[in-house]
């Protein structure tokens, strides 16, 4: 496990942008702690009133059946929600004890300390290598001079696993790579900011076998690290790479929640409840 340490940022007054501290710690790990988190698309109530603590350093994953809200409750974990059309939020979100939703949290900052990778690899597929890890930085409106751009991408790539096989190939396109290699490349972008907690939204589903297994072990790497919050439809991944899971089902049209949360050998092992067994015995979903 990778030794880390406090990360003080600061925002430089005159173009409102976040410098990064020099190089070298990587931000401790937060605690994230969902309270009554309910989720509306128009009149359409899809999560009700759910809480759930993801610990520091911790994998946590949400697993159930299709359209249960597993993505939507990720997506207010960060305010992504807030930007589809009519979406609606009721809840609370807390980084370390503060409110994400308080007015005194800008979108950037949530964006920034709360990184995410989606289903289908997204690099920018014209862009080099070495630009697509750079982006993660501009799309949080983050400042860095050359040598600590340099230094950050190497530490970017090396902690989603894929420097030593681009290290050589810096300057060549991100969409010349091969599917499990873009999603880690997106990982690399995504912890480029440093963000003390990732989402990660079946990052596995577009990938083989073979780069399935290599973006779990990165996944595992980062534990630890950074706390990771993962939506995953595979019971063999979430066993794999969760400490912790959370089960959600929406019954016969009513909004989503959780059924059942705890460690991942107690919800494989010894469920307590009876939707539980059948879900993650293959049953149903
Ligand atoms: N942009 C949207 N606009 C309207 N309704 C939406 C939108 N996104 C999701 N929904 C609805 O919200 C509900 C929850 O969807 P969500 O994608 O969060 O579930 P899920 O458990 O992640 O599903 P899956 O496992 O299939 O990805 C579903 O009824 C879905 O149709």
């Amino acid at each position: 496990m990778t030794e880390v340490t406090e990360v003080t940022e600061v925002t430089d007054p005159l173009t409102d942008t976040v410098v990064l501290p020099p190089v070298g710690p990587t931000g401790d790990p937060a605690t994230l702690d969902a309270r009554a988190v309910s989720a509306w698309f128009g009149t359409h109530q899809v999560l009700s009133r759910v809480s759930l603590t993801m610990p520091a350093g911790r994998v946590t994953a949400l697993i159930g059946p299709s359209g249960c809200g597993k993505s939507t409750f990720l997506r207010t974990l960060n305010r992504m929600h807030e930007m589809i059309p009519a979406a609606r939020f009721g809840g609370e979100v807390l980084f370390e004890g503060e409110d994400i939703y308080d007015p005194s949290w800008r979108l950037t900052d949530a964006r920034r300390r709360i990184g995410m990778v989606f289903q289908k690899p997204n690099p920018f597929p014209a862009m080099s290598i070495y630009d697509n890890v750079v982006a993660g930085l501009r799309l949080t409106g983050t400042k860095a001079n050359r040598r600590e751009k340099d230094v950050l991408v190497e530490e970017s790539l090396s902690r989603a696993g894929l420097w030593k096989e681009v290290r050589d190939r810096l300057r060549q396109p991100g969409g010349a790579l091969s599917g499990g290699q873009q999603q880690r490349l997106c990982i690399a972008r995504a912890l480029a900011v440093r963000p003390r907690v990732l989402l990660m939204d079946e990052p596995c589903s577009a990938l083989d076998p073979t780069s399935t297994r290599r973006v779990e072990e990165t996944i595992q790497e980062l534990a630890g690290q950074v706390t990771v919050v993962i939506v995953t439809h595979n019971m063999q991944q979430a066993n794999r790479v969760s400490q912790q899971c959370a089960f959600f089902l929406a019954e016969q049209g009513t909004p989503g929640q959780i059924v059942e949360a705890g460690p991942t050998e107690d919800i494989f092992g010894s469920p307590q409840d009876r939707r539980t067994a059948d879900y993650v015995a293959g049953r149903f979903g």
